[in-house]
């Protein structure tokens, strides 16, 4: 349609561009890559050098980056839309939000998100299966979620089988009333067995004190974090030992790598679509410096700065995380102090215009400065 010839691929994530030649993507290598999970690309974590990039994309007299990630890549692809925009180049720099954490901000949901919720039911179901079999059987169920528990939150509300919950943005506490080892034994004097969801980041600040640990961080600079699986398995057995006539049977699942390495979904394949489409047109149009994605329904062109000043959470004091509460009937473990005191600022909704390729920092509605380039707002 645009009459491109030449689409090459950067291996490796973002030291890829300095460490590695570039592929040709050409129609029929990338034919069937959305049948497959993972990259045909490569990922890594680190290696952000923006002025290698930069002379890298240069030098290569690339016009249109698209980069593909979570918001930490989305801030890297913001640093290099700087760089490009200070030394005058001629390059278009999109940003396609993928990840499975949903942890965006701005966004609607990010690609590869639903496809994690539909694969956890996977593990969900096989949890829910071994707890009903055992007595007083318990299937505790890990999934991914850094810091936001969009995936576990989801996933809990389409199984429906899931008798508690715990995500990184709401803090809980094991021991005493109103806390979760009660609320265990509660579930299985009534119910028999029970199913318990935890996202990776949850409870963390618990199993480092218990643990007196130092935060050590990956390439990324994102901390490394603390089996939450593993020690929650722990702490239940170790305090249902303690009590006479009350054997339990305890599954842990950790299905999160097999939850982020399936292929796609059909949903989430008509969405990449769809992403690739407005990223495209977008930069054919004349414009930078903006991640792809909808917001409220609509594919927008959203300036990175916007993407990377916060990032997407569950917000514990919204409906969403009410009907979970709702849906698995758990203690909310915070007292309405704490509640109140979390009720999260409003966004300033402010209107901002998305930077055009070839335009000074700050374009103006309408501005003849930007020849041969469009604006939105
Ligand atoms: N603030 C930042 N400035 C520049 N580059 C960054 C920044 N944050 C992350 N990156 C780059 O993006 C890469 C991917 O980020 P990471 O947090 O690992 O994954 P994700 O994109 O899934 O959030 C990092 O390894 C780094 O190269
Ligand atoms: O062990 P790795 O490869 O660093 O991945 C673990 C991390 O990946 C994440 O799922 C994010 O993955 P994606 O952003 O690639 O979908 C985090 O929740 C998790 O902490």
């Amino acid at each position: 349609m645009y009459g491109v010839t030449s689409v090459v691929g950067i291996e490796g994530g973002y030291k890829g561009f300095y460490s590695r030649n570039t592929v040709p993507l050409t129609p029929k290598l990338v034919n069937d890559i959305h049948k497959r999970g993972g990259t045909i690309l490569g990922t890594s974590r680190g290696g952000h050098d923006t002025s290698k990039i930069v002379d890298s994309i240069k030098d290569r007299g690339i016009n249109q980056v698209y980069i593909i990630g979570g918001d930490g890549t989305q801030k890297g692809a913001s640093v290099i839309y700087e760089e490009v925009r200070k030394r005058g180049l001629k390059c278009s720099v999109v940003g396609v939000p993928k990840t499975i954490d949903n942890d965006i901000a701005v966004i609607d949901k990010s690609f590869g998100f639903d496809t994690a919720v539909e694969e956890a039911q996977r593990a969900i179901d096989a949890a829910h299966v071994e707890a009903e079999s055992a007595e007083n059987g318990i299937g505790l169920v890990k999934l991914m979620g850094r810091n936001s528990g969009f995936i576990a939150m989801y996933a809990t509300l389409a199984s429906r089988d899931v008798d508690c919950c715990l995500i990184p943005e709401s803090p809980f506490y094991l021991e005493g009333k109103g806390g979760l080892l009660e609320f265990i034994e509660k579930r299985l004097k009534d119910n028999g067995h029970m199913v318990i969801v935890v996202a990776e980041g949850a409870g963390q600040d618990l199993i480092a004190k218990s643990m007196s640990f130092v935060d050590t961080l990956d390439a990324s600079g994102n901390k490394l974090l603390l089996d939450v699986g593993l020690w929650l398995s722990q702490k239940i057995k170790d305090h249902f030992k303690k009590k006479r006539n009350f054997p339990i049977t305890l599954k842990y699942i950790d299905p999160t790598y097999m939850i982020r390495a399936v292929r796609s979904n059909a949903s989430d394949n008509v969405y990449c679509t769809l992403l690739a489409h407005s990223a495209l047109h977008g930069a054919m149009a004349g414009y930078t410096g903006f991640t792809v994605a909808p917001v409220n329904g609509r594919h927008a062109y959203i300036p990175f700065y916007r993407i990377t000043e916060k990032q997407n959470k569950v917000v514990i004091t919204d409906r969403m995380w009410a009907r979970v509460l709702c849906s698995t009937n758990q203690p909310c473990f915070l007292s309405h102090e704490d509640v109140e005191n979390m009720k999260h600022d409003d966004d300033e909704h402010h209107l901002h215009n998305t930077q055009l390729l070839g335009c000074d920092s700050s374009p103006v509605k309408g501005s003849s400065k930007c020849n041969g380039s469009r604006e939105a707002v």
